[in-house]
Order: structure tokens, then C-alpha cells, then sequence
């Protein structure tokens, strides 16, 4: 009798202590058969029904969970996955749009060039266009820094033109201008940006003397293609100052393109190609990398820039080269353009700071002297002022009557 008791009691025992066990397992829920998650990759989840993470938010309370519910409790922390979205969404801007923008920039290219035009027009109106005047004309169409050859080319067909037809009516004097003017900047040399490459990322060297403007171009550009709705990649290629590849880092992740940059110091070639391989990898669209400046006269700064193009071609065409000159420096800027030429076979000219001079004459000086076309024109230092060079609306804004 004392055995079958002790025997009850400890049966009971036993029973009693698996349930407290249990219970303090499943902490007190209901668990239905073969619902408890293992961990495992959200992929491997049924899609729930509604938007995401909504039914876990409401159903807390309800019994039984479901798979998608009880492994969302268990991976997904709220407070903290909110925290990282935060730090992970920087604002990314919208760049302006490419109507916008041009007319835009079109106004400002009329406020500071066309005093030139305006010249121009009111010497060729003049009651009588003697020796003088033809003199005034050169001089103007000089000081415009077009260049001594297209400025005689220029004068030659306008005494002729003017001579055969013999009009001073302002109307007729400015279509008879617009005509010359556009022959020569040309507005048959395609000047359209090669920045699509079949499979592969389409890449592009910005390249130039000590500031004027590669990397605010290169960022202003990244931009454009943004806007475009193309995948970009910067190469921060100067490594030269800290601060520029800082510079370049900041403009792309103003619109969310990502940057590669190594150390001060670093190879340059060796960043370019790291930046190449890295858009390879990603599939971007485009490369953009960015150099140091460098004056055209140190043989050993231009050699390295070959080597920087050259390193480039072990994996990628290079599709464009963007030289970058300062406007404002004039004639000056055709030297650059030799030796840069030579050295990395310049495919365009970006013509900086267009803004702030009258000698728009530049670009046929340039075109001229090297074959090559200026594609692209930048008006000022904000993040939209780079506008797309088109002959036509060029010449239009020189001779606006404001
Ligand atoms: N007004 C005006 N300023 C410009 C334009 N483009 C660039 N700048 C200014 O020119 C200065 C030099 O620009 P950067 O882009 O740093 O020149 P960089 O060629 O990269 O310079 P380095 O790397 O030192 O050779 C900056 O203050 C720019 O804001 C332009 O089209 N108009």
C-alpha cells in the first residue's frame, strides 16, 4: 500500500513538472503543430497577404502564429530596423530637369556673351561701313577670342556679303551674321556624349589643367545622367588632395551615385582601374573618373596620365575623353588642348565658366585648332549649370537683343 502511493506521488510529480516545463518553453502561447520557426531566410517565406509586416503588427495578441508572423517576431526588430533605414536613406536630390534647365542657362549665356553680338550687330548696322569700321569689327571678333584666322575668314565674307547685298536694314544684318556665325562654330560635328557602350559600362576620363572645373563637371555631369535615369560610378582618380575625392564623394552622393577613392598618394591608374572594375561588377551604366590637375608642360604628370588611360584599356574602351577648359583663359586654352591631345586623344572640350566672359569665340578657336567639338558648356558653380553645346542656340544667344 505505502509502495503503490509513493509510486501515485511520483507519477504526479513527474506529469506536474513536464507541464510547468512546457509552459515556460512556449511561454504560455498555444503552439499549433508544425508552426514554430526555425530560423531561416525571409526568402524562404510565404509571401503574407497585404503589405509587409502589417499583419504582424496587428495579429500580436491572436492565436495561433503563423510562420511568416512568428519569424517576424523573431528577426525583425522594428525600433532597430527603422534606425538603419534612417542612416541608409541619405536625401538624394532630384536634379533639374532638362527643359528647365537649359532655358536657364540659356539666359545666362545671353546676359554674358552677348555684348559681343550686340557689338557686332551695331557696327554692321552703321550707316557706312568704311575701313574703320571693318577694323572695329576685327578687333571685336579678336577680343571675343576667336581666333586670328576665323576672324579674317569671318570679316572676308561678311565685306563680301554686305557689299553684294548692300543692306544696313538691322533684320536683314543679323541673318546675314547668324549665317556666318553658325558656319563656323559648325553645327555639323556631332556633339553628342558617347556614354552608351554595348554590355559593359560606357566610360568616361575627365581630364584638364589645375582648376577649371573637372570635378564640378564630372559632378554635374553625374547629374545629367541621373536625371537620364542611368546607373553611374565615380572614380576619384585625384589623388593627389584628400579633398577632392571628399569633393567627388559629395557630389555623388547628392544624387546617390556611389564613388570609389582610395588614399592621398595612392596610383592613380590604379584607382581608375578599381573604379572601372567596380562599375564592371555592378552594371552600371556609366564610369566617370575624375584626374588631378595638371599642367601641360610636366612631362612626367602627362605620362601619367597616359599610364591612367592605358591601365583603364586592360579591361574597358575608354569611350570618352572630356578635356576641361576655363573660358576665361582664352587662347591660352588651345595649348592645353595640343598636349592633352596628344597624350590621351581628346574625344570633347567642356568649355567652364562661359558665365563669366564675352569670349565665347573660344569655341570655334578650339574646334579649329584641334578637330575636336566642345560638347558641353558650363554657366556657373551650381549643381545644374552645365548645359549641352548646341551651334545654333549658341550663336542665337550671342546676338538676343536683351
Ligand atoms: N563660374 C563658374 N565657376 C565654375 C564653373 N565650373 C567650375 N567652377 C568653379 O571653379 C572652381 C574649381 O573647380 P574644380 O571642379 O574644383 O576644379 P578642378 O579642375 O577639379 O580643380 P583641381 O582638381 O584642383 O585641378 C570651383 O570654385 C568651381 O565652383 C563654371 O562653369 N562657372
Amino acid at each position: 500500500m505505502d509502495f503503490d502511493v509513493l509510486t501515485l506521488f511520483i507519477v504526479l510529480a513527474v506529469v506536474l513538472a513536464g507541464t510547468i516545463g512546457l509552459f515556460l518553453l512556449t511561454g504560455g502561447r498555444r503552439l499549433p503543430e508544425g508552426t514554430f520557426p526555425e530560423t531561416r531566410d525571409a526568402d524562404d517565406l510565404p509571401e503574407p497577404d497585404g503589405p509587409a509586416g502589417t499583419a504582424v503588427a496587428e495579429d500580436t495578441d491572436a492565436a495561433p502564429l503563423t510562420t511568416a508572423e512568428a519569424t517576424a517576431e523573431t528577426v525583425t526588430e522594428p525600433e532597430l530596423s527603422e534606425e538603419v533605414a534612417e542612416e541608409a536613406a541619405p536625401t538624394i536630390e532630384t536634379p533639374e530637369p532638362v527643359a528647365g534647365r537649359l532655358a536657364r542657362l540659356r539666359a545666362r549665356l545671353v546676359k554674358s556673351n552677348n555684348v559681343f553680338g550686340r557689338s557686332l550687330l551695331a557696327l554692321l548696322s552703321s550707316d557706312q561701313i568704311d575701313e574703320d569700321v571693318w577694323d572695329e569689327i576685327e578687333e571685336t571678333l579678336l577680343m571675343a577670342d576667336l581666333g586670328t584666322e576665323p576672324t579674317m575668314e569671318l570679316v572676308d565674307r561678311l565685306r563680301e556679303r554686305v557689299k553684294v547685298e548692300g543692306s544696313r536694314d538691322p533684320d536683314r544684318v543679323r541673318a546675314l551674321l547668324r549665317e556666318e556665325l553658325t558656319t563656323l562654330v559648325d553645327p555639323s560635328l556631332d556633339r553628342s556624349l558617347n556614354v552608351r557602350a554595348a554590355g559593359r559600362p560606357a566610360v568616361v576620363l575627365v581630364v584638364g589643367v589645375n582648376g577649371v572645373g573637372k570635378t564640378t563637371t564630372v559632378g554635374k555631369l553625374a547629374r545629367v545622367l541621373v536625371a537620364e535615369d542611368k546607373d553611374v560610378l565615380l572614380g576619384a582618380a585625384d589623388t593627389f588632395r584628400a579633398a577632392a575625392a571628399e569633393q567627388l564623394t559629395t557630389w555623388g552622393s547628392r544624387v546617390g551615385v556611389p564613388t570609389v577613392s582610395r588614399d592621398e598618394g595612392t596610383d592613380p591608374a590604379s584607382v581608375a582601374y578599381d573604379a572601372v572594375a567596380a562599375g564592371i561588377e555592378g552594371e552600371v551604366d556609366v564610369v566617370m573618373v575624375d584626374t588631378a590637375g595638371r599642367l601641360q608642360n610636366k612631362a612626367n604628370l602627362m605620362d601619367e596620365l597616359g599610364k591612367v588611360k592605358r591601365v583603364i584599356e586592360k579591361q574597358s574602351e575608354v569611350d570618352e575623353v572630356l578635356l576641361v577648359l576655363d573660358a576665361t583663359t582664352g587662347q591660352n586654352g588651345l595649348n592645353q588642348a595640343k598636349v592633352f591631345s596628344e597624350v590621351v586623344d581628346v574625344s570633347g572640350i567642356v568649355l567652364t565658366k562661359l558665365d563669366g566672359t564675352a569670349r565665347g569665340g573660344i569655341v570655334v578657336a578650339i574646334q579649329r585648332q584641334l578637330g575636336v567639338p566642345v560638347k558641353l558648356v558650363g554657366l556657373g558653380e551650381g549643381p545644374d549649370d552645365l548645359a549641352p553645346f548646341d551651334a545654333e542656340t549658341f550663336v542665337d544667344a550671342l546676338l538676343e537683343e536683351r
